[in-house]
């Protein structure tokens, strides 16, 4: 599965959630560090269907996941712990996850990452509620 992944900055959560990724899937890593156009260039490869997933990180994760927002056929979803994460993807089909590298422990983020692709697709339940959303 091809992901695409981009920080715009580094620290520790950043290199072990990269490093994770990559060990994990067919990693792209967007060298960028303006927190607006890398998140327009992850978006873009989730929407435009060449890679499955994005992650993205900044300082909080939320300009990141505002930013992508903007961008059509892309749900991002901030989270802090597995929980979110995993009903982003179950509840929202959330298909970029977003993360504070500045208040996300490592071994935390990497509980994100797992939580996150471990889910399938979208709860049936919900799917109507997404299907709302979907495009924009
Ligand atoms: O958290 C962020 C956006 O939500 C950024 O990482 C933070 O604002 C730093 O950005 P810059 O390096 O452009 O000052």
């Amino acid at each position: 599965m091809k992901v695409i992944f981009g920080a715009d900055d580094t620290n520790e959560c950043v290199t072990t959630v990269a490093a994770y990724l990559e060990a994990n899937f067919e990693t792209r890593i967007v060298d960028l560090t303006s927190w607006p156009e890398l998140s327009e260039a992850v978006a873009r490869g989730v929407a435009d269907g060449e890679y499955r997933f994005g992650v993205l990180m900044c300082w909080t994760g939320t300009g990141t996941a505002i930013s992508a927002n903007k961008v059509p056929g892309v749900r991002a979803a901030l989270a802090w712990e597995p929980w979110i994460a995993r009903n982003a993807r179950l509840w929202n089909d959330a298909n970029v996850l977003t993360m504070s590298l500045k208040r996300t422990a490592p071994d935390v983020a990497v509980d994100c990452l797992k939580a996150f692709f471990a889910v399938d697709g979208p709860d049936p339940e919900e799917v109507p509620q997404i299907d709302k959303i979907r495009g924009r």
